[in-house]
């Protein structure tokens, strides 16, 4: 049996990322950038004004009252063609480029229209002038590779002028759950022996939120060759397997055997709970088998699944696993002999561990936010210690 921290560091050797591809940026949200966006054009691309208004030279203004004869009109997209010529100004609107000449817009506010003429009495506060290239120059980077394309960054991207992106491909992922007593949720009720397959639903969600393209669910009942059959058919298809339950030691666990021959990267890890999570190889495909107890399972999936994913994808394996000091609100007992991730909730500031620290716990899953982390052996800690905490 390895430890966690072995174990995380098997996860990031193997989650080197699948491959590239380009795409169209209306298509790219949410997919983690290969190569930098750099941008085609300056921004702005010319001096533009930040109001409705009048564009002047401002010399013209250095003794008020001033009157300007107005020679035109400059909207964006429909640039004033010629130069300022002395005593003249032009009627502007936001975002238009400035006329050659003018250095400066004066609010309509405070501007005083007669026919052609304008009159400018008050003094006129900031210039209302945005320079060319004051935002981003033309061949700045302006998102960097390996960002996960999101609404912020989609704009920056799309000022760069850019109809496409390369990006990571992302990781295809079946998962499986096994055992007979499972049924579709809906589907227990009626039946005596049935309990919902609650678990690939949540693993979906975590998948969708790392990037992953979820490709397949599938229920298998506990036979060997069916299962075997099933694998044959959906591998093809996949980066990743992940199957849940099985994983233990019972008559018919059968998760490992059903991929035939599969180089094990470990199987077990010290930790609580969890302890039977395993990582595989079959060919190019990786196999992470979960344990069938629903709380075990997502506990498996945050800490070692959820960094195989995103590295996979071409983030940073390790940046979900980003630890935080937060203080204790309740007692926490001394740790055991495995590493132990208490499920947790925030209340006010400090940290409540659940009252059901069951690994087959699925109500309390809907409460906890946070994994709390324990080492072996551990000293037990009272209300107001600090501990280390993952958002869960
Ligand atoms: N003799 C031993 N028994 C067990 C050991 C051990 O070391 N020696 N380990 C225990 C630990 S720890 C865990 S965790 C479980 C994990 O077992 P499996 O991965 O083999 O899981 P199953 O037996 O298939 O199922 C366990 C439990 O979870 C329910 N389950 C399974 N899949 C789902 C699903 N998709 N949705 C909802 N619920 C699911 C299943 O019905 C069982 O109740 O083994 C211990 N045993
Ligand atoms: O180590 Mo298992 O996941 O507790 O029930």
């Amino acid at each position: 049996m390895i430890s966690f921290d072995e174990a995380v560091a098997i996860v990031a050797g193997a989650a080197r990322p699948l491959g590239r591809e380009r795409i169209a940026l209306d298509d790219a949200a949410g997919r983690v950038l290969a190569a930098p966006v750099v941008a085609r054009i300056d921004g702005p691309r010319f001096d533009v004004s930040t109001m409705d208004g009048y564009a002047v030279r401002d010399g013209e203004l250095g003794q008020l009252p001033r009157c300007l004869r107005v020679i035109g009109e400059a909207f964006p997209g429909a640039p004033f063609g010629s130069p300022l010529e002395p005593g003249t100004c032009v009627r502007i609107f936001t975002g238009a480029a400035l006329p050659a000449g003018a250095d400066r817009v004066v609010m309509q506010e405070i501007v005083e229209r007669d026919g052609d003429e304008a009159l400018f009495a008050t003094p006129p506060g900031s210039l209302f002038v945005r320079r060319r290239a004051s935002d981003f120059a033309i061949d700045d980077v302006l998102v960097g590779a390996g960002r996960r394309l999101d609404a912020r960054s989609l704009i920056a991207a799309a000022a760069a002028d850019v109809d496409g992106v390369e990006v990571f491909r992302r990781p295809r992922l079946l998962i499986v759950g096994t055992g007979d007593e499972l049924v579709a949720p809906g589907q227990a009720a009626e039946t005596a022996a049935a309990i919902p397959e609650s678990i690939s639903v949540g693993l979906a969600a975590m998948a969708v939120e790392a990037g992953a393209d979820v490709i397949g669910r599938q229920m298998l009942a506990d036979d060997l060759p069916a299962m075997q059959a099933a694998m044959a058919e959906w591998s093809p298809r996949v980066d990743v397997i992940v199957v849940t339950g099985g994983a233990s030691v019972g008559a018919r666990d059968f998760a490992k055997q059903m991929f035939g021959e599969i180089e094990l990267l470990f199987s077990k890890v010290a930790i609580k709970p969890g302890k039977p999570v395993w990582l595989g190889r079959v060919g190019e495909r990786l196999i992470v088998g979960l344990p069938g107890n629903p709380t075990s399972a997502l506990v498996t999936a945050r800490l070692l699944l959820r960094p195989l994913l995103d590295g996979l994808g071409g983030r940073d394996s390790l940046a979900s696993l980003a630890w935080r000091r937060a203080i204790l609100g309740t007692p926490m007992e001394q740790g055991g002999d495995r590493e132990t991730f208490w499920r947790a909730r925030h209340v006010d500031g400090t940290v409540m561990l659940e009252a059901n620290q069951d690994s087959g716990a699925q109500k309390t899953l809907a409460e906890a936010d946070l994994l709390v982390r324990q080492r072996v052996g551990q000293a037990a800690l009272e209300p107001g210690s600090e501990v280390d905490v993952l958002d869960f």
